[in-house]
Protein backbone atom coordinates (compact mmCIF):
# COMPACT_ATOMS: atom_id res chain seq x y z
CA UNK A 1 0.00 0.00 0.00
CA UNK A 2 1.46 3.20 -1.07
CA UNK A 3 1.33 5.98 1.97
CA UNK A 4 0.58 9.47 -0.06
CA UNK A 5 0.34 11.98 2.69
CA UNK A 6 2.40 11.45 5.84
CA UNK A 7 2.34 13.22 9.70
CA UNK A 8 4.54 12.51 12.05
CA UNK A 9 4.35 14.19 15.59
CA UNK A 10 3.34 17.52 13.54
CA UNK A 11 2.89 20.86 15.26
CA UNK A 12 1.42 23.75 14.05
CA UNK A 13 1.32 27.22 16.55
CA UNK A 14 -0.22 30.46 14.75
CA UNK A 15 1.65 33.76 16.46
CA UNK A 16 -0.93 36.01 17.66
CA UNK A 17 -1.79 38.98 19.41
CA UNK A 18 -3.62 37.09 22.10
CA UNK A 19 -0.60 34.28 22.70
CA UNK A 20 0.28 31.35 20.54
CA UNK A 21 -2.34 29.48 19.45
CA UNK A 22 -1.90 25.47 19.49
CA UNK A 23 -3.86 24.06 15.95
CA UNK A 24 -2.18 21.02 16.08
CA UNK A 25 -0.18 19.46 18.51
CA UNK A 26 1.43 15.63 17.92
CA UNK A 27 -0.43 14.59 15.03
CA UNK A 28 0.15 11.27 13.42
CA UNK A 29 -1.30 10.25 10.62
CA UNK A 30 -1.01 7.84 7.14
CA UNK A 31 -3.04 8.18 4.59
CA UNK A 32 -3.04 5.57 1.70
CA UNK A 33 -3.14 5.73 -2.23
CA UNK A 34 -7.41 5.50 -2.61
CA UNK A 35 -8.32 6.67 0.98
CA UNK A 36 -11.13 8.95 1.90
CA UNK A 37 -10.36 10.49 4.98
CA UNK A 38 -12.68 12.55 7.15
CA UNK A 39 -11.31 15.10 9.33
CA UNK A 40 -14.50 15.85 11.80
CA UNK A 41 -14.82 17.94 15.02
CA UNK A 42 -15.24 20.73 16.93
CA UNK A 43 -14.66 24.39 15.69
CA UNK A 44 -11.20 25.18 16.07
CA UNK A 45 -9.83 21.68 16.09
CA UNK A 46 -7.23 22.41 13.26
CA UNK A 47 -9.51 20.43 10.67
CA UNK A 48 -9.03 23.38 8.31
CA UNK A 49 -5.00 23.81 9.79
CA UNK A 50 -3.74 20.06 8.49
CA UNK A 51 -5.46 20.68 5.19
CA UNK A 52 -4.07 23.91 4.67
CA UNK A 53 -0.91 22.66 5.68
CA UNK A 54 -0.71 19.42 3.47
CA UNK A 55 -1.49 21.94 0.59
CA UNK A 56 1.07 24.02 1.56
CA UNK A 57 -0.36 27.08 2.96
CA UNK A 58 0.70 27.21 6.28
CA UNK A 59 3.89 25.87 7.73
CA UNK A 60 4.41 23.88 10.43
CA UNK A 61 6.28 24.75 13.51
CA UNK A 62 7.17 21.54 14.37
CA UNK A 63 7.43 17.03 13.08
CA UNK A 64 7.46 16.13 9.58
CA UNK A 65 4.48 16.40 7.21
CA UNK A 66 5.19 14.76 3.56
CA UNK A 67 3.22 14.13 0.48
CA UNK A 68 3.83 11.98 -2.19
CA UNK A 69 7.21 11.52 -0.45
CA UNK A 70 8.05 15.00 -1.03
CA UNK A 71 7.75 18.52 1.11
CA UNK A 72 4.17 20.30 0.84
CA UNK A 73 6.20 22.70 -0.95
CA UNK A 74 7.70 20.25 -3.12
CA UNK A 75 4.01 18.53 -3.80
CA UNK A 76 2.45 22.62 -4.88
CA UNK A 77 5.15 22.73 -7.40
CA UNK A 78 4.66 19.32 -8.57
CA UNK A 79 0.36 20.37 -8.49
CA UNK A 80 0.11 17.18 -6.33
CA UNK A 81 -3.74 18.08 -5.31
CA UNK A 82 -6.96 19.97 -6.34
CA UNK A 83 -8.44 22.16 -3.12
CA UNK A 84 -12.07 22.72 -2.95
CA UNK A 85 -13.14 25.23 -0.02
CA UNK A 86 -16.01 25.79 1.47
CA UNK A 87 -17.33 28.54 -0.62
CA UNK A 88 -17.30 27.78 -4.39
CA UNK A 89 -15.31 30.58 -5.71
CA UNK A 90 -16.16 30.79 -9.18
CA UNK A 91 -15.26 33.84 -11.05
CA UNK A 92 -19.07 35.59 -11.99
CA UNK A 93 -17.33 37.31 -14.59
CA UNK A 94 -16.36 33.62 -16.37
CA UNK A 95 -18.14 31.26 -17.63
CA UNK A 96 -17.95 27.57 -15.97
CA UNK A 97 -15.54 26.92 -18.79
CA UNK A 98 -13.28 29.59 -17.88
CA UNK A 99 -13.14 29.17 -14.58
CA UNK A 100 -12.18 25.53 -15.01
CA UNK A 101 -9.85 26.76 -17.91
CA UNK A 102 -8.14 29.68 -15.54
CA UNK A 103 -5.46 27.50 -13.52
CA UNK A 104 -5.16 25.61 -16.63
CA UNK A 105 -4.40 29.04 -18.89
CA UNK A 106 -1.96 30.23 -15.56
CA UNK A 107 0.10 26.96 -16.30
CA UNK A 108 0.35 27.38 -20.02
CA UNK A 109 -1.42 24.56 -20.97
CA UNK A 110 -1.63 23.52 -24.22
CA UNK A 111 -4.83 25.41 -25.80
CA UNK A 112 -6.43 22.01 -27.29
CA UNK A 113 -5.40 19.42 -24.23
CA UNK A 114 -7.06 22.41 -22.10
CA UNK A 115 -10.42 21.93 -24.23
CA UNK A 116 -10.51 18.24 -23.50
CA UNK A 117 -9.42 18.28 -20.07
CA UNK A 118 -12.93 20.59 -19.58
CA UNK A 119 -14.81 18.58 -21.27
CA UNK A 120 -13.79 15.33 -19.08
CA UNK A 121 -13.72 17.05 -15.87
CA UNK A 122 -17.35 18.57 -16.68
CA UNK A 123 -18.18 14.75 -17.22
CA UNK A 124 -16.96 13.66 -14.06
CA UNK A 125 -19.32 16.19 -11.94
CA UNK A 126 -22.33 15.55 -14.36
CA UNK A 127 -22.14 19.16 -15.75
CA UNK A 128 -21.89 18.20 -19.54
CA UNK A 129 -23.59 21.28 -21.65
CA UNK A 130 -23.08 23.85 -18.83
CA UNK A 131 -19.52 25.00 -19.88
CA UNK A 132 -20.82 28.25 -21.29
CA UNK A 133 -23.47 29.17 -18.44
CA UNK A 134 -22.15 31.84 -16.00
CA UNK A 135 -21.37 30.65 -11.91
CA UNK A 136 -25.42 32.64 -11.23
CA UNK A 137 -26.87 30.78 -13.74
CA UNK A 138 -26.29 27.41 -11.72
CA UNK A 139 -27.80 26.03 -8.40
CA UNK A 140 -25.27 26.29 -5.30
CA UNK A 141 -25.02 22.25 -5.33
CA UNK A 142 -24.22 22.97 -9.24
CA UNK A 143 -21.52 25.49 -8.70
CA UNK A 144 -19.97 23.26 -5.95
CA UNK A 145 -19.63 20.39 -8.51
CA UNK A 146 -18.07 23.20 -10.73
CA UNK A 147 -15.50 23.92 -8.42
CA UNK A 148 -14.91 20.21 -7.83
CA UNK A 149 -14.16 20.14 -11.86
CA UNK A 150 -12.33 22.72 -11.44
CA UNK A 151 -9.81 21.19 -8.26
CA UNK A 152 -9.79 18.18 -10.90
CA UNK A 153 -8.22 20.06 -13.98
CA UNK A 154 -5.25 19.17 -13.28
CA UNK A 155 -5.74 15.38 -12.94
CA UNK A 156 -3.96 15.78 -9.77
CA UNK A 157 -4.30 12.07 -7.61
CA UNK A 158 -5.11 14.13 -4.45
CA UNK A 159 -7.97 16.28 -3.90
CA UNK A 160 -8.29 18.02 -0.78
CA UNK A 161 -11.85 19.34 0.13
CA UNK A 162 -12.90 21.54 3.11
CA UNK A 163 -16.33 21.31 3.68
CA UNK A 164 -17.29 21.82 0.46
CA UNK A 165 -21.00 21.24 0.96
CA UNK A 166 -21.49 22.36 4.26
CA UNK A 167 -23.73 25.23 3.30
CA UNK A 168 -26.28 23.30 0.71
CA UNK A 169 -29.25 21.78 1.85
CA UNK A 170 -29.82 17.84 3.19
CA UNK A 171 -30.93 16.62 0.41
CA UNK A 172 -28.74 18.66 -2.48
CA UNK A 173 -25.99 17.09 -0.22
CA UNK A 174 -27.00 13.62 0.00
CA UNK A 175 -27.11 13.58 -3.79
CA UNK A 176 -23.58 15.35 -3.82
CA UNK A 177 -22.48 12.84 -1.65
CA UNK A 178 -23.50 9.69 -3.80
CA UNK A 179 -21.91 11.37 -6.53
CA UNK A 180 -18.75 12.14 -4.94
CA UNK A 181 -18.35 8.15 -4.24
CA UNK A 182 -18.99 7.80 -7.41
CA UNK A 183 -16.46 10.19 -8.64
CA UNK A 184 -14.06 8.76 -6.31
CA UNK A 185 -14.37 4.98 -7.44
CA UNK A 186 -14.27 6.28 -11.08
CA UNK A 187 -11.01 7.70 -10.64
CA UNK A 188 -9.19 6.80 -7.69
CA UNK A 189 -8.22 9.41 -5.76
CA UNK A 190 -7.01 9.73 -2.39
CA UNK A 191 -9.44 12.43 -0.99
CA UNK A 192 -8.90 14.16 2.18
CA UNK A 193 -12.30 16.04 3.58
CA UNK A 194 -13.11 18.17 6.34
CA UNK A 195 -16.72 17.89 7.27
CA UNK A 196 -19.05 18.66 11.24
CA UNK A 197 -21.45 15.97 9.85
CA UNK A 198 -21.21 12.66 11.30
CA UNK A 199 -23.42 10.66 9.01
CA UNK A 200 -21.54 12.53 6.03
CA UNK A 201 -18.13 11.20 7.40
CA UNK A 202 -19.16 8.12 7.98
CA UNK A 203 -21.13 7.37 4.18
CA UNK A 204 -18.15 8.67 2.79
CA UNK A 205 -14.79 7.96 4.06
CA UNK A 206 -12.64 4.82 4.42
CA UNK A 207 -11.00 6.24 7.12
CA UNK A 208 -12.10 8.83 9.78
CA UNK A 209 -10.16 11.24 12.14
CA UNK A 210 -11.82 12.40 14.85
CA UNK A 211 -10.03 15.30 16.22
CA UNK A 212 -10.30 17.72 19.57
CA UNK A 213 -9.26 21.20 20.11
CA UNK A 214 -6.84 23.31 22.54
CA UNK A 215 -4.92 22.06 21.30
CA UNK A 216 -5.79 20.77 18.01
CA UNK A 217 -5.40 17.05 18.10
CA UNK A 218 -6.39 13.45 16.93
CA UNK A 219 -8.64 11.75 19.38
CA UNK A 220 -9.24 8.70 17.42
CA UNK A 221 -8.64 7.29 13.92
CA UNK A 222 -11.13 4.90 12.46
CA UNK A 223 -10.63 2.79 9.80
CA UNK A 224 -14.47 1.78 8.43
CA UNK A 225 -15.34 -1.60 7.22
CA UNK A 226 -18.31 -0.51 5.01
CA UNK A 227 -18.00 -1.85 1.10
CA UNK A 228 -16.67 0.77 -1.45
CA UNK A 229 -19.97 0.34 -3.09
CA UNK A 230 -22.73 2.48 -0.51
CA UNK A 231 -26.52 3.19 -1.47
CA UNK A 232 -28.01 6.21 0.84
CA UNK A 233 -29.55 3.67 2.67
CA UNK A 234 -26.59 1.90 3.89
CA UNK A 235 -26.91 4.62 6.60
CA UNK A 236 -29.85 2.78 8.30
CA UNK A 237 -27.26 -0.23 8.73
CA UNK A 238 -26.44 -1.28 12.45
CA UNK A 239 -22.41 -1.36 10.96
CA UNK A 240 -23.23 1.79 9.91
CA UNK A 241 -24.54 3.36 13.40
CA UNK A 242 -21.98 1.88 15.08
CA UNK A 243 -19.40 4.08 13.28
CA UNK A 244 -21.56 6.82 13.70
CA UNK A 245 -21.93 6.09 17.43
CA UNK A 246 -18.22 5.60 18.17
CA UNK A 247 -17.82 9.03 16.28
CA UNK A 248 -20.09 10.60 18.45
CA UNK A 249 -18.53 9.25 21.32
CA UNK A 250 -15.21 10.71 20.17
CA UNK A 251 -16.31 14.16 19.91
CA UNK A 252 -18.21 13.82 23.25
CA UNK A 253 -14.23 12.78 24.51
CA UNK A 254 -13.07 15.84 23.16
CA UNK A 255 -15.64 17.88 24.76
CA UNK A 256 -15.33 16.86 28.02
CA UNK A 257 -11.46 17.67 27.98
CA UNK A 258 -12.78 21.49 27.50
CA UNK A 259 -14.70 21.80 31.06
N1 LIG B 1 -4.23 32.36 10.36
C1 LIG B 1 -4.47 32.13 11.65
N2 LIG B 1 -3.91 32.90 12.60
C2 LIG B 1 -4.13 32.68 13.92
N3 LIG B 1 -4.88 31.68 14.40
C3 LIG B 1 -5.49 30.87 13.50
C4 LIG B 1 -5.31 31.06 12.09
N4 LIG B 1 -6.03 30.11 11.44
C5 LIG B 1 -6.62 29.37 12.40
N5 LIG B 1 -6.30 29.82 13.64
C6 LIG B 1 -6.71 29.24 14.94
O1 LIG B 1 -6.25 27.89 14.97
C7 LIG B 1 -7.21 27.03 15.53
C8 LIG B 1 -7.59 25.96 14.52
O2 LIG B 1 -8.31 26.59 13.45
P1 LIG B 1 -8.89 25.78 12.19
O3 LIG B 1 -9.53 26.76 11.28
O4 LIG B 1 -7.84 24.90 11.64
O5 LIG B 1 -10.00 24.87 12.88
P2 LIG B 1 -11.19 24.07 12.23
O6 LIG B 1 -11.25 22.78 12.98
O7 LIG B 1 -11.02 23.98 10.77
O8 LIG B 1 -12.44 24.98 12.61
P3 LIG B 1 -13.83 25.23 11.82
O9 LIG B 1 -14.58 23.97 11.95
O10 LIG B 1 -14.44 26.35 12.58
O11 LIG B 1 -13.47 25.59 10.41
C9 LIG B 1 -8.38 27.93 15.95
O12 LIG B 1 -8.22 28.24 17.32
C10 LIG B 1 -8.22 29.15 15.09
O13 LIG B 1 -8.73 30.30 15.73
Amino acid sequence: MTTVIQANNLDLTYQTNDGPVHALKGVDLDINKGDFVSFIGPSGCGKTTFLRAIADLEQPTGGTLTVNGMTPEQARQSRAYGYVFQAAGLYPWRTIGDNIRLPLEIMGYPKSDMAQRVTEVLELVHLEGFEKKFPWQLSGGMQQRASIARALAFDADILLMDEPFGALDEIVRDHLNEQLLELWARTNKTIGFVTHSIPEAVYLSTKIVVMSPRPGRITDIIDSPLPKERPLDIRDTPEFLEIAHRVREGLREGHAYDD
